[in-house]
């Protein structure tokens, strides 16, 4: 006989909650068994093995903790999860051991491999910038995606002892040159009609690598969501990414 893994959804009124309600009530191994949103007594999550948080970057961290504290595992999708709120989790995560927590700044495998390509791309390129698109009811910028990206652009370049990317701009009133995360240009545009969009432009000299990855819809984030809601009872402590669980990483 199979077992059902039950599942709270926290943040289940948004655009990404109401999505993932509706994939793991679709989903023949899993029950949902709670819904919860701002106001809401997050209580005993409905008896839930595993809760998915989509909510807002001030909410999730103590979301999270809740969580934690009751022995719930939990997937998290909201973004602005600094080094700082990561740490504070791992020190929350050391003294409940069984539990797992999945920081996932992108469940699209698509997004994933976007990702992955670009970190084996970043040394050969001296040149790299990013621009992503979305959605205009998005509240942070840049996004999680980005900042990721840019993050792991840095670190394979540290690596392998590629040097700062090559720009002589002296004047810059307005912020044009957009955002600098770890040393790569992030570019935010928000559009309406967009979902979620990400360019990785890498340039040496006489050639181009250019790397796209497109969310038309809000489905493309389901699988990764409901991939990990299984995989986290299986994974205790802190994860950073879903990759780690697709063997991407
Ligand atoms: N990792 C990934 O693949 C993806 C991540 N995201 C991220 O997920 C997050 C949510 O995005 P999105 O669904 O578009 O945002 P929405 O604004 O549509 O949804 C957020 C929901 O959270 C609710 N909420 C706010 N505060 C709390 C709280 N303290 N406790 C419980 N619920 C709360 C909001 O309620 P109310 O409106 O009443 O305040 C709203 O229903 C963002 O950080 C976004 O960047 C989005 C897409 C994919
Ligand atoms: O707010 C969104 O929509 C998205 N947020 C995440 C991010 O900030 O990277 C993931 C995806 O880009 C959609």
């Amino acid at each position: 006989m199979t077992t059902s893994l039950s599942v709270a959804v926290i943040g289940a009124a948004g655009r990404m909650g109401s999505a993932a309600c509706a994939a793991v009530e679709g989903a023949s191994d899993l029950t949902l068994v709670g819904r919860y949103d701002a106001g809401d007594d997050l209580g005993d999550l409905g008896g839930a093995e595993v809760a998915v948080d989509f909510t807002v970057p001030d909410a999730s961290p103590a979301n999270v903790r809740h969580c934690v504290e009751h022995g719930v595992h939990a997937v998290v999708g909201t973004t602005g999860w600094s080094t700082d709120r990561l740490d504070t989790l791992r020190e929350l995560l050391a003294d409940h051991a069984s539990v797992g927590v999945l920081i996932a700044p992108n469940f699209a495998v698509g997004a994933l491999l976007m990702m992955s390509f670009a970190q084996q791309a970043a040394r050969f390129y001296e040149s790299v910038e990013i621009v992503e698109t979305h959605h205009p009811g998005k509240v942070d910028a840049p996004s999680g995606t980005a900042a990721r990206t840019a993050e792991l652009i840095a670190r394979a370049r540290a690596e392998a002892g590629v040097g700062p990317v090559p720009d002589a701009t002296e004047s810059d009133p307005l912020g044009a040159r957009g955002g600098d995360v770890d040393g790569i240009r992030v570019h935010s545009q928000r559009l309406r009609g967009r979902v979620a969009h990400q360019e990785i432009s890498f340039g040496a000299e006489g050639e181009a690598l250019t790397i796209r990855h497109d969310s038309f819809d809000r489905v493309s984030f389901m699988p990764g969501v409901l991939a990990g809601v299984r995989a986290v009872p299986e994974h205790p402590g802190l994860t950073v990414g879903l990759e780690h669980f697709l063997g991407l990483g």
